[in-house]
């Protein structure tokens, strides 16, 4: 087995605090005790572990993936790429990221979602896949929309993806969200304020990166993903992934 080193606990202190008035679903979700810490144990240090076997060809494409590749999903299509890193900059392989996102209206797949924009019949919102030896992912997808949501009165998702990350182990999983470079509603945007550090928040906004893109096809985003240390990915404001 590759040794990591000693499992860095996620700093609560530098994190969203679960409780933020601002982001209304937070206040009864979060909890009113302070929260008791556990040594982990080897359950939590080595796993669970991935292998690429369990991978279809298309999971990590989301524009052919719902329909098998029959069809393609409405929308601009982009690629979101980048590297997993662990505190010392060393790249994380086999690392399982999963993503959920909207379609191009601003509408999930999901029975809760009522919103007037409508399902796309060819996209179904999900992908995955596992970091490569260079701790390299990548995602063809489609740009998700923007969409408002009953918080205050008139407040607006900015356009996001969804990131789920088990790192070495269980207990470097990271759940949080990616916004696009230059939405003008991440400014606006309660869950996004979650964050405090404006510095942290701009880590989770991926820049447009020509180097990716592919001419005629698609543009390309790219998102670097720290799991712990100083430069660590900011978690969204939930109690996922303890
Ligand atoms: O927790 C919520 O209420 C909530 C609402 C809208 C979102 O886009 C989201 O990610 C979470």
């Amino acid at each position: 087995m590759t040794d990591h080193g000693p499992l860095i606990p996620r700093n609560r202190a530098i994190h969203p605090e679960p409780y933020d008035p601002g982001y209304k679903t937070s206040v009864a979700r979060s909890p009113f005790l302070p929260l008791l810490s556990m040594e982990s144990t080897p359950s939590e240090e080595t796993g669970p572990r991935f292998g690429h076997t369990k991978l279809g060809a298309l999971d990590n494409n989301l524009i052919l993936n719902w329909t098998k590749g029959a069809a393609p999903a409405v929308g601009e299509r982009i690629l979101v790429h980048g590297r997993l890193l662990d505190e010392m900059n060393r790249p994380i392989p086999n690392a399982l990221i999963e993503i959920w996102q909207a379609n191009a209206g601003g509408r999930y797949r999901h029975k809760k979602d009522t919103y007037f924009a409508p399902l796309d019949p060819n996209f179904g919102g999900c992908g995955r896949t596992i970091t490569d030896e260079n701790g390299y992912y990548e995602f063809l997808t489609i740009r998700p929309g923007a969409y408002p949501w009953p918080n205050r009165a008139n407040d607006w998702r900015p356009m996001h993806i969804h990131f789920s990350i088990f790192g070495h182990s269980f207990g470097q999983r990271l759940i949080s969200q990616m916004y696009f470079e230059g939405d003008p509603l991440i400014n606006h945007c309660p869950i996004a304020a979650t964050i405090k550090d404006r510095s942290q928040l701009d880590r989770l906004v991926a820049p447009l990166d020509f180097s990716k893109s592919r001419p005629l096809d698609f543009l390309a985003y790219k998102f670097d993903i720290v799991l712990r240390g100083r430069r660590q990915t900011m978690f969204e404001n939930k109690l996922e992934g303890m």
